[in-house]
Formats: structure tokens, C-alpha cells, sequence
């Protein structure tokens, strides 16, 4: 699939602090791309620089085959992180005026405003103040905006933050829609349950450096184990013993089993004990949530080979 953005190698400093170090991925038309990473890891940090709001110190940030000035930002949607909206303004006013800015035809922008308000449950809110609209509505209007002019390449930080989940929903299901005509998105968010649901691939930082990048289901095949939950009144050192049994957590009745990278899931349900207390038992792959706090915490329970430590 076509690249759309090329980050290579981007590094910044703000004063004496590093604050992104050798940051390199791609974004791929029609894909949704997460970029992921604990507060203060360097995502809207990295984003900033994508947009132009500021400059990098290393490396380069390329859309298609321009760089720098050259890029062509009216190619590219932003939802940024602070949602910033002219008050005093007719929701349609402040919409045209952003089309208008990328030189995007007015006519048409009013038409697919219009079509969005409707489809956001926005109807007859194009002539209300911006001031009158709820937090929810007023993302929704700032939706519309960053995606009216069709661009190509559709950046959205923290687009879920403060939505209901019906509203949630009609986000997710627009954002991938956008995907499925060729958007290339990129997506920052902490609700780690949407963006498995969601992305394709995803790139993680931590601390201004790269600590995962691939597809949602390389990741998963690399760093998420099979974990099996039991709830059952078990001696510990009876489920430390069985095979595959990396390590194990109890609390109560409930014991989760995390199990190594190649267990073969029904042999190794076929040779549980038969002295086995089993009330409920599960068997999931631990979630990027989990990932997420494993890396962000620094446990190094997962480690690059997707083996669990103790
Ligand atoms: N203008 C600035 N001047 C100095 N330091 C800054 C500036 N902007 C960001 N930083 C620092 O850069 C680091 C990365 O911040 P950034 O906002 O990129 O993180 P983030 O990953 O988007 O976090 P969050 O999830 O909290 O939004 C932080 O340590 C922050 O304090």
C-alpha cells in the first residue's frame, strides 16, 4: 500500500531535554495507524511536527514526496488534542471558514457539512453558536471540520475523549469508513480496547523512542501470550508445576496462568489434572491494555520475544 507520510528519524529537543529520539514510521493510504504511548511520551509532540507547528531537529517528516515547507497542508485534516473553537460563531461560518483556508469549494463544504451535522445527529445546529453546543457536540463539529476539505492524510489526536459511547460508535464507524475510501489516518488515543478494534497497525512510544511498531496482529502474535483464568479454590504450587506456566496470579479463587509463547492451546488443556477446582475457566490472549501498562510501567513482564517473566 502506498506511504502517505514518511517519518524518518525524527528527533527534538525542547531546550536541553530530548524529548524524541530516532522516531520512524510510515502511514499507509487507506490504513488506520495508532500512535500510542503513556502522558508525556511524545505523541502530540511527534504530531506538532507533522503539522508544522514546529520544526524537527533530526530527521524528516514526508508527505508523498514533499518535505518541510513544501507539504501541501491542505491535504491534511487535524483533530488536535485541545479543542479550540471561535465562540462566537455559527457552527456553518466557522466550518466554511476552515474549508475556505483549504481552499476547499465553498459550496461543496456546505453541502458535506450539512451531510455530517445530519449524520452526527446535528440537524438545524449548522445556524447555532458554537458557544451553545455541548462538549460533545462541539467535538463533533470539530470532526466535521478537520475532515470537510477530503484530505488525504487525516491526523486525529485523542478523537474519543469526552464522547458517550453512542457517539463513540459513530466515530469509530466514520473513521473507518474514511479509511475504507483511502484516507490515511493516524490516530492517537489511550482506550486501548478501541484501538485493537480499530487500527491496523500501531506504533508505540515510550520516553521519546520507538518500543513497538507493526501490525495489530504481528503485535499481538509477538507480545500477547495466552493467559488462562481459573476460577476454582487452587493450590499455588499445584498450578506453578503444570507445563507452560510462566508465572501466576492469585487472588482468592481467582488464578490467572500465563502461558508461554508456544503452547499449543488445546494440548495443553487436555493434560490439566483431573484434581483441578474448575468453576469458570478462560482462555484469552492478554490484551494491548495490558501490553500498554507492561511497557509503560516499566515490569518487563512481556519481553521482544513475547516470553512472560516472573
Ligand atoms: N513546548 C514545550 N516546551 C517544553 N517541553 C515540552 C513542550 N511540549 C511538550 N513538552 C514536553 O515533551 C514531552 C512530551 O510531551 P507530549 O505532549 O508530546 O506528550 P504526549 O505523549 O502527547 O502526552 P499526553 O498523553 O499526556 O498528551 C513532555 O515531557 C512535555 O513536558
Amino acid at each position: 500500500m502506498e506511504n502517505i507520510l514518511t517519518v524518518k528519524e525524527l528527533g527534538k529537543s525542547f531546550k536541553e531535554t530530548r524529548i524524541l529520539q530516532n522516531i520512524s514510521f510510515e502511514v499507509r493510504k487507506g490504513e488506520i495507524m495508532a500512535i500510542l504511548g503513556p502522558n508525556g511520551a511524545g505523541k502530540s509532540t511527534t504530531i506538532r511536527n507533522i503539522m508544522g507547528i514546529m520544526y524537527p531537529d533530526e530527521g524528516s517528516i514526508v508527505f508523498h514526496n514533499h518535505v518541510e515547507n513544501e507539504i501541501p497542508r491542505n491535504k491534511i485534516g487535524y483533530l488536535p488534542e485541545e479543542r479550540g473553537l471561535y465562540k462566537n460563531v455559527k457552527v456553518m461560518d466557522m466550518i466554511l471558514y476552515l474549508a475556505e483556508l483549504k481552499d476547499y469549494p465553498i459550496k461543496k463544504a456546505k453541502e458535506r457539512a450539512l451531510a455530517y451535522l445530519a449524520k452526527f445527529g446535528l440537524e438545524g445546529k449548522d445556524r447555532v453558536s458554537v458557544e451553545e453546543l455541548s462538549k460533545g457536540m462541539g467535538q463533533k463539529v470539530q470532526f466535521i471540520a478537520s475532515i470537510i476539505h477530503e484530505p488525504e492524510l487525516l491526523i486525529l489526536d485523542e478523537p474519543f475523549s469526552g464522547l458517550d459511547p453512542v457517539s463513540q460508535e459513530l466515530f469509530k464507524k466514520e473513521i473507518r469508513e474514511l479509511a475504507n475510501n483511502g484516507t490515511a489516518i493516524l490516530l492517537s488515543s489511550h482506550q486501548m480496547n478501541v484501538v485493537e478494534e480499530l487500527c491496523d497497525r500501531l506504533f508505540m512510544i515510550h520516553r521519546g523512542q520507538k518500543v513497538i511498531y507493526g501490525t495489530m496482529e504481528n503485535v499481538k502474535n509477538q507480545y500477547a501470550n495466552f493467559k488462562c483464568t481459573i476460577k476454582g479454590r487452587n493450590d499455588l504450587a499445584l498450578l506453578e508445576k503444570l507445563s507452560n506456566v510462566q508465572r501466576v496470579e492469585q487472588t482468592e479463587d481467582i488464578s490467572i496462568l500465563y502461558l508461554t509463547q508456544d503452547v499449543i492451546v488445546p494440548v495443553w488443556l487436555r493434560q490439566l489434572p483431573e484434581n483441578l477446582h474448575i468453576q469458570e475457566l478462560s482462555i484469552d490472549r492478554i490484551s494491548l491494555h495490558e501490553i500498554f501498562i507492561d511497557v509503560a510501567t516499566d515490569q518487563h513482564i512481556l519481553d521482544e520475544g513475547g516470553a512472560v517473566h516472573a
